[in-house]
């Protein structure tokens, strides 16, 4: 066994009773599980992501991924319970805590009433802390996106799905990847676009983007069905990447989300989607910003964020 084996936690199969599905994550798929030795449905819940067999590349990714995970520990990121193996040790199994209200993206939308602009401010700048640590053990995470947030409960949020996470070697500043992944690169800044390029300000680029997605989703006002086919198209193919290249040289960006408090839209999200990844703030910077807001706001009191919102 390897050193990290020792500290995994065991999840026997034979306990481990099939639920439902939960999702679709990079390399594989997410269900909802009772963890029940005893036999009697006081088992706790717990959602497993199984490996899509495909490619030998993938179990190595899966392999990775699952030792990345079990060395993170934070409040703003999903929780490794352990390691399931199953047709003895040749298929593996990633055991996470589960998140009872699923991902951001179905959250804003079934709630988009009840979600002010203060609770997505406060979901941002908890997106923005689990980057933060991220960043301290030099992971990139390479898909950050409001599908790969998940709610944990009204007021907490994390980070999930590291398939694509990368470590920066440590004399450098950027992972350059050899073959362009799968994830749509409507998420991607202009390096990663053009180099395959990535790095702590190609995430920032996408926090941007999950930014525009929480002010986007949330506004009852436009059809989010409708928004959700536009946004989510997995653009692909050199000549699209290539358009959306062009436009981003040529300064076009994302329209602000209609009722986006101008501090976040013109300001935060311009700041995120600056060409030039070293003129891009760092989380922490991002983080303090939004907190002030949330602080400036709340000393208004009450009535301020209602016309705001
Ligand atoms: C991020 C992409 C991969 N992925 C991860 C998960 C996931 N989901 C959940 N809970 C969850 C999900 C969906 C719903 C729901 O009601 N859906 C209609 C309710 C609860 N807990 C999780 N813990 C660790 C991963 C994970 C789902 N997809």
């Amino acid at each position: 066994l390897s050193p990290s084996q020792h500290e995994q936690t065991l999840f026997e199969e034979r306990h481990l009773r099939y639920i439902s599905p939960l999702g679709k994550g990079n390399f594989g798929s997410v269900e909802l599980c009772r963890y029940d030795p005893l036999g009697d449905n006081t088992g706790e819940l717990v959602a497993v992501k199984k490996l899509q067999p495909n490619k030998q590349s993938t179990v190595d990714d899966f392999q990775k991924e699952v030792n990345m995970l079990s060395i993170l520990h934070c409040d703003y990121i999903v929780k490794y319970r352990g390691v399931c193996y199953s047709m003895g040790r040749l298929s593996m199994s990633l055991v996470m805590e589960y998140l009872p209200y699923g991902s951001l993206i179905g959250y804003l939308e079934n709630n988009q009433h009840n979600i002010n602009t203060r609770r997505m401010l406060l979901f941002a700048s908890q997106i923005c802390k689990g980057m933060e640590y991220l960043q301290t053990l030099r992971y990139v995470h390479r898909d950050l996106a409001a599908r790969n947030i998940l709610v944990a409960s009204e007021s907490l949020v994390k980070i999930a799905d590291f398939g694509l996470t990368k470590i920066i070697p440590s004399d450098k500043e950027y992972y350059r990847v050899t073959q362009p992944g799968e994830s749509p690169i409507f998420w991607y800044a202009p390096e990663s676009i053009n180099e395959s390029r990535f790095s702590h300000k190609s995430d920032v680029w996408s926090f941007g983007i999950v930014l525009h997605e929480l002010f986007f989703y949330c506004d009852n006002k436009s059809n989010p069905k409708r928004v959700k086919k536009k946004l989510l198209i997995n653009i692909h193919g050199p000549s699209i990447s290539m358009h959306l290249a062009n436009i981003l040289k040529n300064n076009w960006r994302l329209p602000s989300p209609p009722h986006c408090p101008p501090k976040v839209c013109s300001n935060l999200m311009r700041q995120c989607w600056a060409y030039n990844f070293d003129e891009r703030p760092c989380f922490s910077s991002l983080g303090n910003q939004i907190e002030t807001i949330i602080l400036s706001q709340l000393s208004l009191g009450e009535r301020h964020w209602y016309t705001l919102d």
